[in-house]
């Protein structure tokens, strides 16, 4: 935060899928049995949390806790998450951290500690800040990100979606044919929000995470998940939902009155997220937000973008923009929202 009080909740995003070259043909299994019920084999979840630890400063922020279920460890940082799956690494950062710092210190610790020696596909992305002046150098605008990503990867494709001139957001890839395992990941990212539900989110109304989460309803977003919050002094909120497989969701709160912002994100499997995405809004009633889609061709959400495209109004908001990419392997739909103001009482 810095002394006007301002918080840059709009957060920096990097997926990362690896795979080896080296691998020995063993399944998962005899390779378990093998090393006496540890993980073993190329997994990610073999790093040691010290070596996380290490990373993590380079970005600027920290671990608060962690859960784990057979498929995922899920980090809650003091600036937002980080998951951690056999070949995926998802790591969303807000505030002024400096996430790209740790890209080349990755590949080397998933190369010297895990046997992975590939990027089968990678993902960073962000909407424009709302302060960028008060970003570390590197993250001050897209170019000198973009330049930095070319500097580690010879195939990147960079993209900018939306309008330039306001809310628009980023994207940084590479060329590949990238994952073959179906995939998809939503993300709802809200400004503006209604300052009543804002109040849920600091300690002189909630006095925990559990009851921030449950008065709110994010605790009630998914059935089922392993949930893991944090309600921050005096105010913000992190919360990590594990649900089976690999899935999960992720919701992190800024209810500073002059720069308040949420985020919604999950990779789990829809053919529509339309309920979904109404349930979370009307949850938090943003002024405005942007959805972005990713879903490859064998997710169960590949077809959503034309759902997408017809839907001129969701609820009580009016699209201002929508745009589709296609991918090799991927499709993503960028679509931007505004809650028109209330007209005078005549
Ligand atoms: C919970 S984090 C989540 C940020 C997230 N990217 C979002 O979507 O808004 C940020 C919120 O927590 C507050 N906060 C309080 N103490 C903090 C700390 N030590 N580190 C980061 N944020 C903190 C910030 O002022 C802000 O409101």
């Amino acid at each position: 935060m810095n002394e006007e009080g301002f918080f840059e909740g709009t957060e920096k995003l990097l997926e990362v899928w690896f795979s080896s070259s080296l691998s020995d043909g063993k399944s998962d299994e005899a390779r378990y049995t093998e090393a006496g019920g540890r993980i073993a084999g190329p997994d990610l979840r073999r790093i040691d949390r010290s070596l996380w630890e290490d990373l993590l400063k380079l970005v600027h922020c920290e671990i608060i806790s962690m859960k784990s279920d057979k498929d995922m460890d899920a980090y809650v940082l003091s600036e937002s998450s980080m998951f951690v799956s056999k070949n995926r690494f998802i790591l969303k950062t807000c505030g002024r951290t400096s996430l790209l710092h740790a890209v080349e210190p990755l590949l080397s610790l998933v190369q010297s500690e895990c046997d992975m020696d590939r990027v089968d596909d990678l993902f960073y992305s962000r909407k424009k800040y709302t302060r960028p002046e008060l970003q570390p150098a590197v993250h001050q605008n897209f170019n000198t990100e973009m330049n930095h990503l070319d500097s580690l990867f010879d195939n990147g494709a960079a993209y900018a979606l939306g309008r330039m001139n306001a809310d628009c957001w980023y994207l940084y890839t590479i060329d590949n044919i990238g994952v073959l395992q179906p995939d998809q990941t939503l993300e709802v990212l809200m400004q503006d929000l209604d300052p009543d539900v804002m109040d849920i989110f600091s300690v002189e109304h909630s006095h925990s995470a559990d009851e921030a989460g449950r008065t709110s309803g994010v605790s009630q977003l998914m059935p089922d998940m392993i949930i893991d919050h944090f309600l921050f002094e005096p105010h913000g909120y992190s919360m990590n939902g594990i649900l089976p497989n690999g899935q999960y969701i992720t919701v992190h709160v800024t209810p500073e009155p002059h720069c308040s912002y949420v985020s919604f994100e999950t990779n789990v499997a829809e053919e529509s997220y339309r309920e979904l995405i109404t349930k979370v809004i009307k949850l938090f009633k943003p002024g405005k937000f942007l959805l972005t889609v990713f879903a490859n061709k064998d997710s169960l959400a590949k077809n959503f973008y034309k759902e997408l495209s017809r839907l001129n109004c969701f609820e009580a908001y009016h699209r201002c923009d929508h745009e589709y990419c296609q991918f090799k392997n991927y499709n993503l739909t960028f679509t931007s929202y505004l809650r028109p103001p209330a007209l005078p009482p005549r």
